[in-house]
């Protein structure tokens, strides 16, 4: 007796093809999908680098985030002026009255100004931008640590903004400053690819959410911001210790004494002012910050097939503020370093060895020195960067 074979139909055989044909297609599309991840410190500059991909290979911003960034650019303005007003009331100097009642405005009654309906708050900003202090520190100012960089761009624009039919421009979308929250991801064909570029929130409490992203990435672009080497944040056993007692506007206590809480990030971060009567040791520089957690990044086994990019971000505000600060009174260590000048170049190399330090013996870093905010920069250097990550990519694959 023969055993009955069930032969399949023509149809069913070019079912399974078809079948086929598309797994093979799906494995090659993935294939073709590569992965960056953007890490770093909170302000550092990764949402700016987002930014800027989308403009250059994804179509640019939406008429929503348009007008969104609309309200969002009045408040970082807002959160600026808070800043500058509450360095000019410490600065203690002569002040008119009528000017110094507004000051307290912004800088402790902040919320007022932003219950205000429209035609009034725009009246209020433009009348306060034109107060001899406020245009004095801005004449002084180029840069400075208590003060969100992005306002020393805004500032000469603001007779273009602050008026009711404002349309932000592509560079005030760029400049705009909103803290990332969550993880975010964009995706757009580059050369024969696809890329993933996955953009993460920097503060402390963020930073746990990273390790679930951690699989299959060819490449971390790791960004920090040269220019934060005067900023300070507590320490974690400080903040808990503040916190948990209570004593945050306490100012008998030194450290709090000198921390002003800054557009930042609203949540956690307080950036300081390092002042002679506060306690270092609770202090955590935010450039020393950032050394470390590139270190542990480093050090992540998910991570250690990935390429690493460096970029040492906001070399601008860096040049500004190497003009009136002494990077050495910072970083006691750099009097040893060969000519511990106060040079742009001397001073950047001292912190891309900081940076290197961290590296194993086997671990290439490639670095790179950006101004996010400048588009044409940014996309010679996301350029030369794939050129390098690719070829990895393409060793890698060959090697399996
Ligand atoms: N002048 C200058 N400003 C920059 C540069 N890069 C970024 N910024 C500004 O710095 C601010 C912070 O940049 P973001 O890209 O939001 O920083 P981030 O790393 O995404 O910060 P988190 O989302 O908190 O982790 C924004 O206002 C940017 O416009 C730069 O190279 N030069
Ligand atoms: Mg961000």
């Amino acid at each position: 007796m023969g055993s009955a074979v069930c032969k399949p139909t023509d149809e069913a055989i070019r079912q399974n093809q078809k079948i086929d044909n598309e797994l093979r297609k799906d494995e090659k599309e993935q294939q073709k999908k590569i992965k960056f991840l953007l890490l770093g410190i909170s302000d550092a500059g990764k949402s700016t680098i987002v930014k800027q991909m989308r403009q250059i290979h994804d179509g640019g911003f939406n008429d929503t985030e348009i007008i969104n960034a609309i309200f969002q650019i009045r408040q970082n303005i807002i959160e600026a002026f808070k800043q500058v007003s509450i360095l000019i009331l410490k600065n203690g100097s002569k002040i008119a009255e009528n000017e110094k009642a507004v000051l307290n405005v912004f800088a402790y009654e902040t919320s007022k100004v932003e219950m205000m309906n429209e035609t009034d708050e725009l009246t209020y900003l433009n009348d306060f931008r034109f107060f001899e202090c406020i245009m004095d520190f801005f004449r002084t100012n180029k840069c400075h640590p208590m003060v969100p960089d992005n306002i020393f761009y805004f500032f000469p624009e603001l007779h273009r903004i602050l008026v009711t039919n404002y349309v932000p421009t592509i560079q005030d979308m760029i400049h705009m400053r909103a803290t990332t929250l969550g993880v975010h991801e964009i995706s757009f064909d580059f050369r024969k690819h696809v890329i993933r570029l996955i953009d993460v929130g920097g503060q402390k409490t963020e930073r746990r959410k990273w390790i679930h992203f951690f699989e299959g990435v060819t490449a971390v672009m790791f960004v920090t911001s040269l220019s934060c080497f005067d900023q300070f944040v507590l320490d974690d056993t400080a903040r808990t210790e503040i916190e948990e007692e209570g004593k945050a506007t306490d100012s008998s206590n030194p450290v709090v004494l000198v921390s002003w809480e800054t557009s930042l990030n609203r949540i956690e971060n307080r950036v300081l002012i390092r002042s002679a009567s506060s306690d270092a040791s609770k202090l955590l520089n935010r450039l020393q910050d950032s050394v470390e957690l590139f270190k542990s990044v480093l050090k992540n086994n998910f991570l250690h097939r990935s390429c690493f990019m460096l970029f040492l971000n906001k070399k601008d505000v860096l040049e500004h503020k190497l003009k009136a600060l002494k990077f050495i009174d910072y970083f006691p260590d750099y009097s040893k370093y060969l000519i511990p000048d106060n040079q742009f170049n001397t001073v950047t190399s001292y912190i891309d060895n900081m940076f290197r330090k961290g590296a194993g013996g086997n671990q290439k870093i490639y670095s790179h020195y950006t101004q996010a905010t400048d588009t044409k920069s940014i996309d010679y250097v996301f350029n030369s960067a794939c050129d390098v990550i690719f070829q990895q990519y393409l060793d890698n694959v060959e090697l399996e």
